[in-house]
């Protein structure tokens, strides 16, 4: 697959990525490698220039969820109205959805903050509302892009630990782009890094899914080797030698 933009810019070419059933892939490279293109095109934002996209699954490709960096709540309604939103959108009545809301915002344990506006809430509190926000229609997708780049290091690493919870509870098949490595062996069942120009996949890390991702599993020999072959392929796809 490749796509070339109007202004001739070429952001990925002959990109050959398959992404599986229940993975939580992600995708790690240098600015400018075209990983925030592939969400585009996964979503369907944006139209492949060569070749395309097959699904597996037709109706995936209707109910995708969507992180991105950026929370991008609506700053006049509550908490509960944000996560309600998808729902809505989707003419779902409040009286209906209200069970399924409140469900959602425990998981992300929010709940006490339900009538909150998102002013009130702290940046890590915004990103779990829109996680929550994400996963209210079920969807078999969710695509996330560098969702908690602007947090501090210890909210970024609950949210981690919160999302691998989410996902083993919710069973859908994560697609993240991060720039940073110890979130990828974390979170990651696959770890691919792509290297500039056009997007070539230069390494693939698998991390065993079985795995239990918790404090044990930061300090363990597997994660630091894998952060550190990640670490490797991504200096090597930035043309650095070590
Ligand atoms: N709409 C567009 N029009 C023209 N060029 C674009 C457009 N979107 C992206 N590009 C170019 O395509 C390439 C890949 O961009 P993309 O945003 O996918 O990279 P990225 O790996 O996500 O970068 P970052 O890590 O900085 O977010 C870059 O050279 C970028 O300038």
């Amino acid at each position: 697959m490749g796509k070339t933009f109007p202004n001739g810019v070429t952001a990925l070419a002959g990109l050959n990525l398959e992404v599986r059933q229940g993975e939580t892939l992600t995708l790690l490279g240098p600015s400018g490698c075209g990983k925030s293109t592939v969400l585009r095109l996964i979503a369907g934002l944006t139209e492949p220039t060569a070749g395309a996209i097959a699904w597996a699954d037709e109706a995936a490709r209707d109910n995708i969820g969507f992180v991105f960096q950026d929370p991008t709540l609506l700053p006049w309604a509550s908490v509960f109205d944000n996560v309600f939103l998808p729902l809505r959108l989707a003419g779902g009545s409040r009286a209906e959805a209200r069970g399924l809301v409140m469900e959602a915002l425990e998981r992300v344990d929010l709940a006490d903050f339900a009538k909150a506006l998102p002013r009130e809430l702290s940046g890590g509190m915004k990103m779990r509302c829109a996680i929550a926000r994400a996963f209210i229609t079920r969807p078999s997708l969710v695509l996330m892009d560098e969702p908690f780049a602007a947090l501090d290091e210890v909210t970024r690493c609950k949210l981690n630990e919160g999302l691998v919870t989410l996902k083993e509870r919710l069973g859908a098949t994560i697609v993240f782009v991060t720039h940073s490595i110890f979130e990828s062996a974390f979170v990651s069942t696959r770890m691919v890094v792509m290297s500039r120009p056009r997007g070539a996949i230069v390494a693939e890390i698998e991390v065993d899914p079985s795995i239990a991702r918790n404090d044990d599993y930061r300090m363990s020999e597997t994660f630091s080797t894998t952060a550190r072959r990640a670490s490797r392929a991504l200096h090597d796809a930035m043309g650095e030698t070590r």
